[in-house]
């Protein structure tokens, strides 16, 4: 896997917001329909009208003037736009989409390296109505589609209407337990082969043990979970109250596809990549590359199906 640079130092003057304490709302109390309010009303709507980076530019304005937005930010950005202009990815998928951050940035970047199709994964439809009215202002509606509901449910229909054959590059930034599960999912629909890259964000902060172990875990490793398991379930005793209940008073308890356990033959080569949140706070974005599929018979080490590129 080529090496990927490391962040060592933060830029202090455009830091966000800090994230508000436990028990206080970081999200979902209004904050993403003020912030269509502040970009529409900005004094240079006319250029940032059109313009990626000029709706990049606001929606940072408004996280480090006014309030914290869960976004990738810029930072971790840069990591998955490098890997965009790398791969070249045709499509590309995301998993939580929140604001439309990460689908003004990861979407422009993969119309620059001739992509065709972004999609954009939110569950809230309220968010997914502001990610829609943001990849508008951009000028990004042709490669970038909004996709309301869950991850899960979206992945299954947007197969069955062979919308969505193959992904190229995935970018993991929803509810953390899902990462795993809806992994499985891709690999199991064949959406996830040798040649896809994954990009899971927030592997540090809060942090995905099940998902680091999943992606770093030999292929003999994986055949025996494989065997042993009756479910595709993830344990979330691992996750803290904050993170495992995030979306719990919008959402109800989380249903996690539980019904697919994946494919454990594929081969994966995944690393740590350190960053920062738009905070300055630590965080760090697992890059995985799916490079191969081993057969029944070999033992997980060699892989038989590489990737041809
Ligand atoms: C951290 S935010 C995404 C930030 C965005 N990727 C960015 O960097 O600009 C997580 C988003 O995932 C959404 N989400 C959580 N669980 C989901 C699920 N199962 N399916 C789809 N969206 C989900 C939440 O509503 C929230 O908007």
């Amino acid at each position: 896997m080529p090496q990927h640079t490391q962040t060592d130092d933060f830029d202090q003057t455009k830091a966000y917001q800090p994230q508000e304490e436990e028990g206080t709302a970081f999200f979902d109390d209004g904050r993403e329909i003020d912030l269509l309010h502040f970009v529409y009303s900005h004094p240079s709507i006319e250029e940032i009208r059109g313009s990626p980076q000029g709706v990049l530019k606001a929606i940072d304005e408004y996280g480090r003037t006014k309030k914290y937005l869960m976004n990738v930010g810029d930072d971790k950005g840069r990591i998955v736009t490098d890997l965009i202009a790398d791969r070249k990815p045709q499509v590309m998928v995301e998993l939580g989409g929140y604001i439309g951050y990460s689908a003004v940035l990861f979407g422009d970047a993969v119309r620059k390296a001739g992509g065709k199709r972004y999609f954009s994964l939110e569950r809230n439809p309220e968010f997914a109505a502001v990610i829609m009215s943001l990849v508008e202002l951009a000028g990004l509606s042709e490669i970038v589609k909004v996709v309301v509901g869950s991850s899960a449910d979206s992945i299954k229909r947007l197969h069955a209407e062979k919308r969505l054959e193959h992904i190229d590059l995935m970018f993991l930034d929803h509810y953390k337990p899902a990462y795993t599960t809806d992994l499985k999912l891709c690999e199991h629909l064949r959406l996830v082969t040798p040649g896809s890259v994954l990009a899971a964000d927030n592997v540090i902060k809060p942090g995905n043990p099940p998902y680091l172990e999943y992606v770093r875990s030999s292929v003999a490793k994986k055949r025996h979970q494989y065997t042993a398991a009756k479910t595709n379930g993830v344990d979330t005793g691992g996750f803290g109250d904050r993170w495992k209940n995030q979306y719990q008073k919008r959402e109800g308890e989380e249903k996690l596809s539980t019904e697919v356990k994946g494919n454990p033959h594929l081969l994966y080569d995944s690393g740590l990549v350190h960053s920062f949140e738009p905070t300055g706070v630590p965080d760090g974005i697992e890059i995985t590359r799916c490079v191969g599929e081993v057969d029944d018979e070999q033992d997980g080490m060699a892989s038989s199906k590489t990737q041809s590129s």
